[in-house]
C-alpha cells in the first residue's frame, strides 16, 4: 500500500499550540503534520513511579490532543526509545520533513545528532527552530567572538540586541493543516505511572506591578511561578517578554535563565565539574547524616527547613528561600554542590538543568560568576529581613515552637568560620 505523505512536528519542551515556531513552520509547509510526542525512556527509567512533571507534562498533552481533535487530528504518542520510535513512523508514513524545535543541554543535543541522522538517512528532510529563547547559544557573544561568563555585561548585550530586535509572534494556533486521524492517547497507567498529588499552579503574570518591591519575601508569594511553565514550554518566552518589558527586575531575571542556558551550551562539562577549576581542591565534609536532615528540613534553621518543607511537599521553593537553603549545604555543612543539585533535580516542578546547575554553582562559589567564597548567608538574618513576621516559616514548621523542632544542628559563627577556612585551604593547595 502506498504511504501517506506527511511532515512531522515533534512535540518537546514546548507543549503548546499557540506561538509555537517550529508547529508554525510545519503547519506552514505542504504537508499535512503528524503532530507527535515520544515518552522518552531514557529520561523516565530514572524517576519515580508518581513524578508530579510526568503528570503536568501528560494533563498538557490531553489538553493538546483537545485542541487537535477541532482540527480533527489527534498526537501520535509513544513510548520508548526515540530512535526505535522514529523507525516505526518512517515505516508507517512517507515522511517528507521533520520540523522541531531546539533543545541545548548536553542529552537533548546527543539524542538530536543521533536522529537527525535517522531522519535524512531516510531521504526526509529536517527543520530546526529556537523557540524556548530570545537569543540562543551563539546569538550573545564578546565582540571576540567569546561566550560571555560574567552576567551583568551579558545582560546590557542581550538588551542592546533586544532593542534592535523584532520579536516575532508565530501564530501557529491559526492554522489547520494537522493529518486528520485518530490515535489514542495511552493512559497514564500504560506508560507506567500514577497521578501524583503535588500539581503545577498557575503562573501569574499579574504580579509585574508590585514584583520589584515584593519579589523577595516568600510569604507574599508575588512570583509569577513561570518556571515549570517555561520548562515544559506551556508558555511561550516571545509573549513572556512582550509582557515583562513593564518591569526591568523581572526582565533581568529571564536574562539570568538564558544566561545559564548558553553557559552550559559553551560548557558542558558543568554539568558534573566546577566552572572554576581551582575549587576542585576543596575538601568537602559529605556527612550523609546531615545531608539527610537538610534534605528532610530538620537542621533547627528555619529558613532551611521551611524552604526544604516546602519544596518536598509542593515540588516548589521560593528564590530567596532556594539561596539559603543552598548556601546552608555548601558553606555551613561544607557538602558538594552536586549533591544538593540531585536533591533539587529530583524534587523541583521546574527543574532545568542549566538554571540549577548555574544556581547551584553559584551558591557554593563555583560557578562562572558566583558568589564569592567568602559570602556566607546567616539563615537567621535573612529570615529577619524576608519574612519579620515569620508567615512563611509557620506555614511549613507549624511546631517551630514546640519541642519537637530540633534546635540548631550547628552553631552559624562557628561554621562560617570553617567554611572560609576549608574554602581559603582548598584554594591555596590548587
Ligand atoms: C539553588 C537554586 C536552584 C535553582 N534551580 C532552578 C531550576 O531548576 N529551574 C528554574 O527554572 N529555576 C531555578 N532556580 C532559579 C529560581 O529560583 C526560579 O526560577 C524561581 O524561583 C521560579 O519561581 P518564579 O517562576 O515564580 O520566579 P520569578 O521570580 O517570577 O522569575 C521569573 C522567571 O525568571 C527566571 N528566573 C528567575 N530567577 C532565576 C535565576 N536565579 N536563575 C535562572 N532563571 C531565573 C525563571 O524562568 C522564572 O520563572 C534556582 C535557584 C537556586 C538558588
Amino acid at each position: 500500500m502506498k504511504k501517506l505523505k506527511v511532515s512531522i512536528f515533534w512535540f518537546r519542551r514546548d507543549l503548546r499550540i499557540e506561538d509555537n515556531r517550529g508547529l508554525f513552520e510545519a503547519l506552514n509547509g505542504p504537508y499535512p503534520v503528524l503532530p507527535v510526542f515520544i515518552f522518552d525512556t531514557t529520561i523516565l527509567d530514572e524517576l519515580e513511579a508518581n513524578d508530579p512533571r510526568v503528570s503536568f507534562i501528560y494533563e498538557r498533552l490531553l489538553i493538546l490532543n483537545k485542541i487537535l481533535e477541532n482540527h480533527s487530528s489527534s498526537l501520535y504518542c509513544k513510548k520508548g526509545k526515540p530512535e526505535d520510535i522514529w523507525k516505526q513512523i518512517l515505516k508507517k508514513y512517507d515522511v517528507q520533513n521533520v520540523y522541531f524545535n531546539e533543545d541545548y543541554e548536553p542529552y537533548a543535543k546527543k539524542r538530536d545528532q543521533a536522529f537527525e541522522e535517522i531522519i535524512i538517512d531516510s531521504g526526509a528532510k529536517v527543520s530546526i527552530f529556537k523557540d524556548q529563547v530570545i537569543f540562543a547559544k551563539g546569538e550573545i557573544l564578546k565582540a571576540d567572538q567569546s561566550p560571555y561568563i560574567v552576567y551583568t555585561p551579558y545582560k546590557n548585550k542581550w538588551l542592546e540586541k533586544f532593542r534592535e530586535t523584532d520579536i516575532e509572534q508565530f501564530k501557529s494556533e491559526t492554522k489547520d493543516n494537522f493529518l486528520k486521524g485518530n490515535f489514542s492517547l495511552p493512559a497514564l497507567s500504560e506508560i507506567g505511572f500514577i497521578q501524583s498529588k503535588i500539581k503545577v499552579i498557575d503562573y501569574d503574570l499579574d504580579c509585574l506591578d508590585e514584583y520589584e518591591e515584593f519579589r523577595n519575601f516568600p510569604a507574599l508569594n508575588k512570583t509569577s511561578h513561570l518556571s515549570p511553565h517555561l520548562r515544559f514550554g506551556t508558555i511561550s518566552i516571545r509573549r513572556v517578554v512582550r509582557q515583562a518589558q513593564v518591569c526591568q527586575a523581572f526582565l533581568n531575571e529571564l536574562i539570568w535563565r538564558e544566561f545559564f542556558m548558553q553557559i552550559l551550551y559553551h560548557f558542558p562539562k558543568l554539568v558534573y565539574s566546577n566552572f572554576k577549576v581551582k575549587y576542585d581542591s576543596i575538601q568537602w565534609r559529605n556527612n550523609e547524616d546531615e545531608f539527610e536532615r537538610w534534605k528532610k528540613g530538620e537542621t533547627g534553621y528555619p529558613m532551611v527547613d521551611a524552604g526544604m518543607r516546602e519544596l518536598n511537599a509542593t515540588g516548589y521553593m521560593h528564590n530567596r528561600v532556594r539561596m539559603v537553603a543552598a548556601g546552608f549545604l555548601c558553606k555551613h555543612l561544607l557538602i558538594d554542590w552536586r549533591w544538593g543539585e540531585a536533591y533539587f533535580a529530583e524534587k523541583l516542578l521546574d527543574y532545568e538543568l542549566a538554571s540549577n546547575n548555574g544556581n547551584w554553582q553559584w551558591s557554593a562559589g563555583t560557578g562562572c560568576d558566583a558568589a564569592p567564597y567568602f559570602r556566607v548567608f546567616n539563615p537567621t538574618e535573612q529570615l529577619k529581613k524576608f519574612d519579620p513576621d515569620l508567615t512563611y516559616i509557620k506555614k511549613w514548621i507549624p511546631d517551630l515552637d514546640s519541642t519537637n523542632y530540633p534546635t540548631p544542628m550547628l552553631d552559624h559563627k562557628m561554621a562560617r568560620e570553617r567554611a572560609i577556612r576549608v574554602y581559603k585551604e582548598g584554594l591555596n593547595s590548587f
